[in-house]
């Protein structure tokens, strides 16, 4: 019987790691765990890129960088698999939709080039640099990297069948935005029966803080669990 206070899937095997976690701790085999890394694009963590011109604040973007990083290389060290996503359309925006989907309406980085033309064609797209992940954050051969279009990596994408190939059904989620396409991500993959953890230092909110606080009280209250990069070395290396 598992213990009455630690999460365990029914298809974890006894002797899985614990992650220290709210709001309880959560058993986690390695090759059932994947570590999601969000829209790491200069995009969303650079000066200059789509968040800091649309007017968001991301000058404190450089310590969630270093524990992405961080995350990444426990993962690498403890078999964990590593996915990238990128955000984004292809230069044209045919992608993004036009005036009959939301996201043309609502996609900060769509009004954005509406009221600064000399942008368009810029922003989140495909083979130019606001669309390039972060230096420090390049996927290694071993990593996978899904493009998507929308905040929620499962719409529109192949990443619930690349999960499900691999056995992969507990993810943990760094990145940026917590409370856009992370939160979006953890939740859709909550109806789809993943077991979904929010690392909170390695996730950085679009607009006040209080939103990723928010985030924060929405995971570990209704659809999943948070914890921290060293609870994920202290689980997977250090034990
Ligand atoms: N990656 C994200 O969370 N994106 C948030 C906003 C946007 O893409 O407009």
């Amino acid at each position: 019987m598992n213990s009455v206070n630690t999460i365990c899937a029914d298809f974890t095997k006894q002797s899985s790691p614990v992650l220290e976690s709210l709001p309880e701790p959560i058993k986690l085999d390695p090759s059932q765990t994947a570590l999601i890394v969000v829209d790491m694009q200069n995009a969303y963590a650079s000066q200059g890129g789509y968040l800091d011109l649309a007017g968001f604040d991301v000058t404190s973007t450089k310590p969630v960088i270093d524990k992405i990083k961080q995350a990444v290389d426990i993962a690498h060290q403890s078999g964990i698999q590593v996915i990238y996503f990128r955000n984004g359309w292809d230069n044209k925006y045919v992608e993004a939709g036009g005036s009959g989907s939301p996201n043309y309406h609502k996609s900060n980085a769509l009004k954005t080039m509406r009221k600064n033309p000399e942008l368009e064609g810029t922003l989140l797209a495909k083979g130019g640099w606001d669309y390039e992940l972060v230096d420090e954050l390049t996927p290694a051969p071993q990593d996978i990297v899904i493009d998507k279009p929308r905040y929620s990596g499962f719409a529109n994408t192949n990443f619930d069948s690349v999960l499900r190939s691999r056995g992969i059904r507990n993810l943990l989620f760094t990145g940026i935005a917590t409370n856009v396409c992370v939160e979006t991500t953890l939740r859709d993959g909550f109806f789809l029966e993943y077991f979904g953890v929010l690392l909170d230092d390695a996730c950085y909110q679009a607009g006040p803080v209080e939103a990723h606080e928010a985030t924060l009280y929405n995971v570990k209250t209704f659809f999943g669990w948070v914890s921290d990069v060293a609870s994920m070395q202290q689980c997977f290396l250090d034990t």
